[in-house]
């Protein structure tokens, strides 16, 4: 397991600007390194402010190619879609070729078919070389108050998935889509983002490897992890390395 770096900000606009800072540095080294910068959304609230704020970065948006971490399983112009989300605060006010946005789709019948089509796609765009797992260059995790992260809930089967990019998560009986363990921990950067109070006990468990992985589905992001914290959700944390 990686040693995972931990900041902690006094503020959640603090914390924003550190993670648009990360985000844009990480894109540069990709594009002047490989010509393309791949990158995963998470979703929910945490990350909203630094969405708006990427809106107004200047930066090679043609060389982005953007991917979810994870969705939830509702047309992309629900209010509870991820995707819907990062277009409404951010995507639809760049100038970037929609072809280089994939959503994950969740308009098939059976979700488990709307996985393989997102890891064809994933296949498609990242072309690893023969036997390799693809990777992305930044893959952004949110943390839920039950150590969730990405759809990845506690004591659910898409934990145990070991042999694909996609799989069908389980959030109390509803279906989402997730990037399973192995494909996120491939990552060469991993940018967990975390604020406020409910999450300081899963955050407790997990960065001090006291928890149980199936209990804290984030302790099994074990790749190259930086973790920004807000102070109410570090409160407590074992190890802390403040800014
Ligand atoms: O349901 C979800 O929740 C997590 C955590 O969201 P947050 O607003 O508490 O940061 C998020 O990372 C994930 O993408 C989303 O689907």
């Amino acid at each position: 397991m990686n040693t995972p770096r931990i900041q902690i900000f006094p503020t959640l606009q603090a914390l924003t600007a550190a993670a648009i800072d990360t985000v844009l540095e990480q894109a540069a080294a990709a594009i002047s390194k490989r010509g393309c910068f791949t990158i995963a959304l998470a979703g929910g609230n945490t990350p909203k402010p630094l969405y708006e704020g990427l809106a107004k970065a200047n930066t090679p948006w043609a060389q982005w190619q953007i991917f979810w971490g994870d969705e939830r399983y509702v047309p992309h112009d629900h209010p509870d879609s991820n995707a819907g989300m990062a277009m409404a605060t951010w995507l639809k006010h760049i100038d970037i070729p929609t072809a280089n946005i994939h959503p994950m789709p969740t308009d098939e019948p059976d979700p488990a078919v709307a996985a393989d089509r997102y890891e064809a796609t994933l296949q498609q765009v990242l072309a690893p070389a023969t036997g390799t797992i693809p990777s992305l260059d930044l893959i952004l995790l949110g943390m839920g108050p039950d150590g969730h992260t990405a759809s990845l809930f506690p004591h659910t089967a898409a934990l145990q998935v070991r042999d694909r990019l996609v799989t069908v998560g389980d959030k109390d009986g509803q279906p989402r889509l997730t990037l399973t363990v192995p494909f996120i921990n491939q990552a060469r950067y991993i940018l967990f983002l975390v604020t406020g109070a409910n999450k300081q006990t899963a955050l407790r468990h997990i960065l001090s490897r006291t928890g149980d992985p199936h209990t804290y589905p984030a302790m099994l992001i074990e790749g190259q992890c930086t973790w920004f914290l807000d102070q109410a959700a570090a409160e407590g944390v074992v190890k802390q390395q403040g800014v």
